[in-house]
């Protein structure tokens, strides 16, 4: 064996002990304390985000539109994140906006006279709505939803920003929007063609706001599993959960940076961007490590915090 190998040999052996030494214990509680969300770190590097307001059946009021996209700027510089699991508390996953509290929230604009103006407080609430579905996208870890029962409206739009999606047997998405008498503007138009890679049913689904059940939900690729209930689902999604926290975060974040990219441009640009990005990545101690581990034959490898 050479020298060189016999150092990198050393270095990984290092640095993985270093890895485990920084798994805090004390780290993995609740954090910020939402008034909608309830965070739980169930394993290492895996957090649990959860819709949390049953009582309301996890409707979108303007403190859950808001929580939501503070809360996944946090967790996207959080070196204890990895992995985050979407659910909800309760009977069901989301009822869609809070229609009691738009209502209330509409007297904002509701007195201003002029359309103008009107149109202006309208477009910032539009856009920071916008911005809170998007958060899930522009946090580098990857989003798994677990949807139960009902993910009506604004729910369905939440979780075609998450990266993958896993439901359970009696669960169902809408896109309800046009029963209200808008078009939905928060994300579902933009991305749900590109997840079941059909714009024919995509339009479908927005155009009538008819119910899709999870067998439909499974075979057009909005979700990846299909779970008995809600215990084996959350069980079923944890698990992958972990696997995906074993990986170097380096890797397991540029992959979810390239494949965000690479949706939205073309072929060419998504390569130069991943050359990019590799070109700095590469010289990392994770692709180090990760090499060595796969020559030695090691498979307790761990990657330190990023
Ligand atoms: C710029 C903003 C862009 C965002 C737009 C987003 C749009 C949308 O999300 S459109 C979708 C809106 N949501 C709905 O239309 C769902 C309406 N609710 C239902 O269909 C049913 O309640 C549901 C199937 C979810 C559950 O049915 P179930 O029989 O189990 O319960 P209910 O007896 O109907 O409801 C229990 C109480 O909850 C209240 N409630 C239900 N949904 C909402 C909601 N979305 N917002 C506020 N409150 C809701 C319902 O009125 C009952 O209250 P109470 O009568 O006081 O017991």
């Amino acid at each position: 064996m050479s020298s060189l190998v016999i150092r990198q040999i050393s270095s990984s052996l290092f640095n993985s002990i270093r890895s485990r030494s920084n798994i805090s214990l004390a780290n993995m509680s609740t954090k910020t304390k939402f008034e909608t969300l309830s965070i739980t770190v169930p394993k290492p590097f895996v957090y649990n985000v959860e819709l949390n307001r049953p009582d309301k059946l996890n409707a979108f009021n303007g403190t859950m539109w808001h929580e939501i996209g503070q809360c996944f700027k946090e967790l996207h510089t959080d070196p204890d994140c990895r992995v985050v699991i979407l659910s909800g508390s309760g009977k069901l996953f989301t009822a869609g906006l809070d229609f009691k509290a738009a209502i209330e929230n509409s007297q904002e604009w509701g007195d201003v006279e002029d359309v103008g103006r009107k149109a202006k407080i309208l477009y910032k609430h539009i856009t920071a709505y916008q911005n809170s579905m998007s958060s899930l996208e522009l946090c580098h870890k990857p989003v798994l939803a677990a949807v139960h029962s009902a993910c009506i409206g604004a729910g369905t739009s939440l979780i075609t920003a998450a990266d993958m999606r896993y439901c359970t047997k009696d669960a169902w998405f809408q896109v309800k929007e046009i029963i209200l008498g808008m078009a939905a503007d928060v994300g579902v138009l933009q991305r749900l063609p590109k997840i079941i890679g059909s714009d024919s049913l995509a339009r479908e689904l927005c155009y009538t706001a008819r119910k899709m059940d999870a067998a439909e939900a499974l075979s057009s690729g909005l979700v990846s599993k299909v779970y008995e209930d809600k215990e084996s689902m959350m069980k079923g999604v944890l698990e992958i959960a972990e696997d995906i926290a074993a990986k170097s975060p380096i890797a397991i974040q540029g992959t979810k940076r390239a494949m965000v990219y690479s949706r939205d441009h073309s072929v060419q640009e998504g390569l130069e961007q991943i050359a990019l990005y590799n070109q700095l990545m590469l010289q990392s101690e994770d692709f180090t490590n990760g090499v060595v581990a796969l020559a030695t034959k090691q498979s307790d490898i761990t990657f330190a915090k990023l």
